[in-house]
């Protein structure tokens, strides 16, 4: 207890460092060794990018100089070596990362498994991370349910998702029909936590202000906590992750999560034993919380752990697409016109149809140019090899190293002529030429561009991103006019393999003249 209160103590301070008794520093230090001579081997010939010396331990320096300079570091080195492998230290440990001529066959491979990454990374085995968990338990409820269910309720949840939409707008954007700043990314990601949360678990809980703001704090928390714990050496996290105050913050989410949900679980549950006892046939909800009792059908599962799995992996993936375009619009307001004709004619019209969204070629076309000048991350598919793999070229990933496929292909200028520009009509344009109309859609995934991953490890809940995002797109861009402050040149921010939209973004929007009611 004692000793615990002086981790406690030493950890309520920003570095990993341990001053602490005697008897722990022997215990730590045995640990460590263990640790040190239990890492994967150096099968691969492969060269570092960032080597290390022999008593860097854990390598907290040149993970963290990867941290920072990941992006600059991988970018210097795909400009001298295009199609050659490397190795490096990052915060989730040894990782190979392969160029993008290697895309399918990590898409392919079996050896390659995410789940066995996240499971490392996001230290399933600990309470906090109860959303990964569940992500990884071997019945892959969350991957079915996305991927079967929400996929297949996606045309009743259009108008639905835009209700909830065309309110939150009006909240955080404002009626004022004179120029005033909007936070983007604060707006963004309360207009995405609720219009996503509108579909996880129905109308009820969308609208429970503790809910959305435990659901968004957990989103970023939880992350944060994982990357935190990750920087102590794996022996001791079971350990110190209680007081790391991350950690505790992510167990508390967790907590208030469980408290807001699991009474609606239970009443639901309990009405349906009324009604089946009284022969009658019980509601039918409309929400992931019923699609996840129905796919358990009776199985055990943790039904907190998958909604926060739902919303962590929505959140601020589909807030940074939406994001970026509003950047990128503000910056080219030419093709805000055609892209309200577009609208006028689509849901102006007719109102929402089961096919609108398909309709809306020009706003996909300007989400997925957004989506390959900047992918949420600069090398994706990250997975970790569970036995040494022997690519078709001979190249080999040791066993225990993460890999991932750099994004650079999105930036080639053989496949995309003008590969730093913004064009708004490229994928457009390309979805008119014989062969390229599937792969040129937002929501579908080929060699070329990959930012929603690639085959069998595809993004799953991509139809589900894609079509909130374009509801949430329709509503801002019917109803304000916008522009980025004076003098503020947005740039994106990079750390480790991530690539976040700049997040000091305030727009000025105004209100316009209502045209329609969307
Ligand atoms: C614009 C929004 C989104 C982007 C850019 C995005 C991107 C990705 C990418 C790239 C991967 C593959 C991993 C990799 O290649 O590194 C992935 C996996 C995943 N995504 Fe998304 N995602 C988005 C939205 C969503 C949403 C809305 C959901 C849930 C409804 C979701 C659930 C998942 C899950 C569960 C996985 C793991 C898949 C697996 O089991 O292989 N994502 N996402």
């Amino acid at each position: 207890m004692e000793a615990f209160n002086t981790l406690d103590h030493v950890l309520a301070g920003s570095n990993p460092t341990i001053a602490v008794t005697p008897n722990i520093a022997i215990l730590v230090s045995f640990l460590l060794i263990i640790f040190f001579f239990s890492r994967s081997g150096n099968k691969s010939d492969l060269p570092f990018l960032n080597p290390d010396g022999i008593f860097g331990l854990n390598h907290s320096r040149v993970k963290k100089e990867f941290e920072a300079d990941g992006k600059d570091m991988l970018a210097a080195w795909f400009a001298a070596n295009p199609d050659k492998p490397i190795r490096l230290n990052c915060d989730t440990g040894t990782a190979t990362v392969l160029p993008p001529k290697y895309a399918t066959e990590v898409s392919t491979q079996r050896e390659f498994d995410l789940f066995e990454f996240l499971k490392d990374a996001y230290h399933v085995h600990l309470p906090g991370f109860d959303g990964f968990a569940e992500v990884c338990q071997p019945a892959h409820l969350v991957n079915n349910v996305i991927q079967r269910d929400l996929t297949k309720a996606l045309p009743k949840l259009t108008k639905p998702t835009s209700d909830e939409a065309s309110a939150v707008i009006d909240e955080t954007f404002t009626l004022k029909d004179v120029y005033h700043p909007v936070i983007l990314s604060d707006a963004i990601l309360r207009i995405i936590t609720r219009t996503t949360s509108r579909a996880f678990l129905g109308d009820k809980i969308c609208h429970n202000k503790k809910w959305l703001e435990n659901a968004l704090a957990h989103a970023a928390g939880v992350f944060t906590a994982g990357y935190e714990l990750r920087l102590w050496p794996a022996p001791i996290r079971p350990i110190v992750h209680w007081f790391l105050p991350k950690c505790r913050n992510a167990r508390a989410q967790v907590k208030i999560a469980h408290d807001i949900i699991m009474p609606v679980i239970l009443e639901r549950r309990a009405e349906r034993a009324r009604m089946e006892a009284a022969g009658q046939a019980p509601p039918e909800y409309n929400d992931a919380m019923s699609w996840f009792e129905q796919a358990a059908n009776g199985k055990d599962y943790d039904p907190i752990g998958a909604q926060l799995a739902l919303s962590f992996s929505s959140i601020y993936t589909t807030a940074d697409l939406v994001s970026q375009v509003l950047i990128n619009l503000a910056q080219h307001p030419d093709v805000l016109e055609p892209l309200r004709e577009e609208i006028r004619t689509v849901v102006g019209q007719k109102g929402w149809q089961n096919d609108s969204l398909f309709n809306m070629k020009l706003l996909d076309s300007v989400m997925k140019e957004t989506q390959r000048l900047k992918p949420i991350e600069s090398a994706l598919m990250r997975s970790l090899a569970v036995t040494d793999v022997k690519l078709s070229d001979g190249t080999v990933v040791p066993k225990g190293d993460v890999v991932a496929v750099s994004s650079h292909r999105m930036w080639d200028s053989e496949l995309f002529p003008s590969p730093d520009k913004f064009d708004p009509y490229r994928f457009y344009h390309r979805r008119q030429e014989p062969g390229k109309e599937a792969a040129s859609q937002l929501a579908n995934t080929s060699v070329d561009q990959y930012g929603f991953g690639l085959g069998r490890r595809a993004c799953p809940g991509r139809f589900f991103a894609t079509n909130s995002a374009k509801i949430v797109l329709t509503h801002i861009l019917m109803k304000y006019d916008w522009k980025l402050q004076d003098g503020f040149e947005p740039k994106p921010v990079y750390r480790a393999f991530g690539i976040r939209f700049d997040p000091r973004t305030v727009i000025e929007a105004k209100r316009r003249k209502e045209e329609f009611h969307v």
